[in-house]
């Protein structure tokens, strides 16, 4: 793995005395687009800023491409572009000062080329010489982006980049955001929904409370999701799996009381029958079976909300 942004031991207590992130280690890849989902309060603007540098951390480091973001910031901040949740543009501006008023404030010389490129990707360029105030609220989020793109950042970040915003633009930032990645742009996006992680990610990383639960490769988690499981209800509990059993995928829990067998729900065969002929040839007696099966919602309300920190 090559990362870009290494994170480690990051935590964040704000004055109000509320520990918002929690030794929280996270490598991200080059050129990757990682979706971080959680819930709200969760801790996801939090990392971000800190990463963009707008917060101070309590404790631990971040390094953008080996730049340090604290002893390092220009060069660090120099990689990154932003897209918060809020609107951040100067309304008196056109659209065309934005750009390049950004573009200037990162040392970066004028590019009038580069600028036009991504108004035209955001169907922007008609807009250039307007005043940011007469425009809509998605044409002032296209602008948003379009500032972070000024600079022609390394890294992109998307904080919730299409909540509230309507099926159009949506498609429209889908489709930037894979054209940036072709080109090598790494990308981090905050989302709340399961299906834009689902539909973009290559990684997903969930952050409850503060803390990262999981970061895994999309195509895992799905053919985790792929997955199906066979529950037996011994009647008498096994120390061990019994050797004639020995080869089959399968684990001991309950004490000892409930085997699970995990099979491939969109195989020709799951091996249910032999698992059960092979359970009689060893005399191991069931009282039950039940079978489930786990979606991207199940384990991530399962992370979320699973088990709840004492209050
Ligand atoms: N300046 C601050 N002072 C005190 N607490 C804060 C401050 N900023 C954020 N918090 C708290 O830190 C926690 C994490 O907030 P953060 O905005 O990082 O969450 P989030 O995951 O981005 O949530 P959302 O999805 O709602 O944007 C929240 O409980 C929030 O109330």
């Amino acid at each position: 793995m090559d990362p870009i942004i290494q994170i480690s031991g990051l935590s964040k207590t704000y004055e109000s005395g509320f520990q918002a992130l929690k030794q929280l280690d996270l490598s991200i890849r080059r050129g990757e687009i990682l979706a971080l989902l959680g819930p709200n309060g969760a801790g996801k603007t939090t990392l971000i800023s800190i990463i963009c540098g707008l917060v101070n951390a309590s404790s631990g480091q971040v390094l953008v491409d080996g730049h340090d973001t604290v002893r390092d910031y220009r060069a660090a901040r120099q990689l990154i572009g932003l897209v918060p949740q809020e609107l951040t543009n100067n309304m008196f501006d056109t659209v065309w000062a934005t750009l390049k008023l950004s573009r200037g404030l990162f040392g970066k010389r004028p590019d009038a080329v580069h600028l036009e490129r991504v108004l035209r990707d955001l169907s922007l360029w008609d807009k250039r010489d307007e005043r940011i105030m007469h425009l809509s609220g998605g044409m002032k989020r296209r602008v948003l982006i379009a500032k972070a793109l000024a600079h022609e950042p390394d890294v992109l970040f998307l904080d919730e980049p299409t909540a509230g915003v309507d099926v159009e633009l949506r498609r429209d930032m889908w489709a930037l955001v894979r054209r940036l990645r072709d080109q090598g742009v790494t990308i981090i996006l905050t989302t709340h929904y399961i299906e834009e992680a689902e539909e973009m990610a290559d990684r997903i990383g969930v952050i409850r409370q503060g803390e990262l639960m999981l970061v895994e490769d999309k195509q895992v988690l799905m053919q985790r999701l792929g997955s199906k499981q066979l529950s037996v209800h011994l009647q008498q509990p096994l120390r061990e799996i019994p050797t004639a059993l020995a080869d089959l995928p399968l684990s001991l829990t309950d004490a000892g009381y409930q085997l699970v067998y995990t099979y491939d729900a969109h195989a020709e065969r799951s091996g249910i029958a032999t698992l059960l002929r092979l359970l009689g040839d060893a005399g191991i007696e069931y009282k039950d079976l039940h079978s489930s099966q786990s979606s991207l919602e199940d384990i991530f309300v399962e992370l979320v909300h699973g088990e709840q920190e004492p209050t």
